[in-house]
C-alpha cells in the first residue's frame, strides 16, 4: 500500500554555465519524489526541468505544488503493486502535467522492481544492452572553450559524440561556430546541432543549407514545436535528418508527426513523453514508421537519467545514442555510488528497480527548505 509520497527540491551549480537559445543555465533544479510503501520498500522518481519555465510548461515549483496538493492523494491508500492501476487513476483525473506524471510513474516502477527483485528494464520489456553510447553537450557559448571541452572528453573516453547549442545567435554567427568545431575536431566524431525552436523556416533553410554542405550529422528541432508541417517541409528538402524533441509530447503527438513524415529521429524524452510507459508507446510507434530513435534528456539527474537508461536499453534501433549526461553536467553527486560512464558509454544499472541508491545525507545537504 502506498503510505507516503514527498517532493523534494534540490539546487545543484553546474560545471560550468550551460548556454541554450532558451536559457542560461548556472545550476539546475532537481524535482524528486519519493514513494513510501507500507511493505517497507521506497521507489525514487524525478521531474527535473530546464531553466524554470523557460523550456516546458511545468516548473519545478508548481511540478511539487501539483504533486503534492492533487496527485498524491488520489494515491495513498492504494495498493503500490499494480503501477498501471495506480497510473490510469492519476490519467484519468490529472490533465497534462507530463513530468510530474513521469516522476510518480519512475517511483512506483522503482519500488515494483525493488519488490519483484527486477530491474525496471525487465518490467518495460527487457534490456537489448547494457550500455548506452552518450553524447555531450558543448553549450560554454564560446567556440574555443567548446574546442577544449572536446577535446578533454574525448581523451577521457567520455564522449565522442557532441550536440552543440545553437540558435541564439545569427545563424550566419552559428554556422561559423558549428563549421569551427567540426573542423577542428575531424570525421572521428559525430557533431550534431539543436536549434531548440529559434529558428523561422527560411532561417532554418540558410541554416541547414551549411550545415549538411559542412557534414554535420543532424539537426534537432530548427523550428517551433506547432510547426510540424513546416518540419516536415525541411526533411524533404535535405538529406542531413531531422530530429523533433520539443514537438513530442507523448505518444499522440507521435503518431501525428509520423503521419506527417515531420522528422526522421525521434529524441524520446521519459518526462516529455509524460512517463516510461508513454515513452516506450512513443518509440514503437516510431519504430513501426520506420523513424530512429534517440534518448533524450531534461538535464536530469541520477534519478531520471538511470530511469531513461532502463528504458532505452529495450530500445531496439537507438542509432543515434543516447544523451544521458545529466549527472555530469552537476557539481554534487547524490547517489551512494554514482552511475558508470566509461569508454563512452553509460552503464545500465543491474540492480532492482533502477538500480541506484540515493544518499540521504547528501540528499539533505542540498535540498531547498
Ligand atoms: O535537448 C534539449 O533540448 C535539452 C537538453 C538536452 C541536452 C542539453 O544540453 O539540453
Ligand atoms: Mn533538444
Amino acid at each position: 500500500m502506498i503510505q507516503a509520497i514527498e517532493t523534494i527540491l534540490a539546487d545543484i551549480p553546474t560545471v560550468r554555465a550551460h548556454k541554450l537559445s532558451v536559457a542560461t543555465m548556472q545550476s539546475q533544479t532537481l524535482v524528486l519524489v519519493r514513494i513510501r510503501c507500507r511493505d517497507g520498500i521506497e521507489g525514487w522518481g524525478e521531474a527535473t526541468t530546464i531553466g524554470g519555465l523557460n523550456y516546458g510548461d511545468e516548473s519545478p515549483e508548481s511540478i511539487k505544488v501539483n504533486i503534492d496538493t492533487h496527485i498524491a492523494p488520489l494515491l495513498l491508500g492504494m495498493t503500490a503493486d499494480n503501477v498501471a492501476a495506480c497510473m490510469a487513476r492519476v490519467r484519468k483525473v490529472i490533465q497534462g502535467n507530463r513530468f510530474a506524471k513521469c516522476a510518480i510513474e519512475t517511483a512506483l516502477m522503482d519500488a515494483q522492481g525493488k519488490r519483484l527483485g527486477v530491474p525496471v528494464s525487465d518490467l518495460l520489456g527487457g534490456r537489448l544492452r547494457d550500455a548506452l553510447p552518450v553524447a555531450w553537450t558543448l553549450a560554454s557559448g564560446d567556440t574555443r572553450k567548446d574546442i577544449a571541452e572536446a577535446e578533454a572528453m574525448l581523451e577521457q573516453r567520455r564522449h565522442r559524440i557532441f550536440k552543440l547549442k545553437i540558435g541564439a545567435r545569427s545563424v550566419e554567427d552559428d554556422v561559423r561556430h558549428v563549421l569551427a568545431i567540426k573542423k577542428a575536431l575531424g570525421d572521428a566524431v559525430s557533431i550534431r546541432v539543436d536549434v531548440n525552436m529559434a529558428w523561422s523556416e527560411l532561417e532554418a533553410q540558410q541554416g541547414i543549407a551549411a550545415l549538411q554542405a559542412g557534414g554535420i550529422d543532424l539537426i534537432e528541432q530548427p523550428v517551433r514545436s506547432e510547426q510540424s508541417a513546416a518540419l516536415a517541409r525541411l526533411s524533404r528538402r535535405f538529406t542531413v535528418p531531422m530530429m523533433a524533441d520539443e514537438a513530442l509530447k507523448g505518444p499522440l503527438s507521435a503518431l501525428s508527426l509520423v503521419g506527417e513524415a515531420a522528422a526522421s529521429v525521434f529524441a524520446i524524452k521519459i518526462a516529455q513523453s509524460g512517463g516510461l510507459v508513454p515513452a516506450r508507446l512513443a518509440a514503437d510507434i516510431a519504430q513501426l514508421a520506420g523513424v530512429s530513435l534517440y534518448g533524450g534528456t531534461m538535464l536530469e539527474g541520477a534519478v531520471g537519467t538511470a530511469a531513461s537508461a532502463h528504458l532505452f536499453s529495450t530500445f531496439d534501433d537507438l542509432s543515434f545514442g543516447t544523451e544521458l549526461f545529466g549527472p555530469l553536467l552537476l557539481t554534487q553527486e547524490i547517489l551512494a555510488e554514482p552511475l558508470v560512464y566509461r569508454d563512452f558509454m553509460l552503464q545500465v544499472p543491474t540492480g532492482p528497480g533502477l538500480g541506484i541508491q540515493v544518499d540521504m545525507d547528501r540528499l539533505d545537504a542540498l535540498r531547498r527548505r
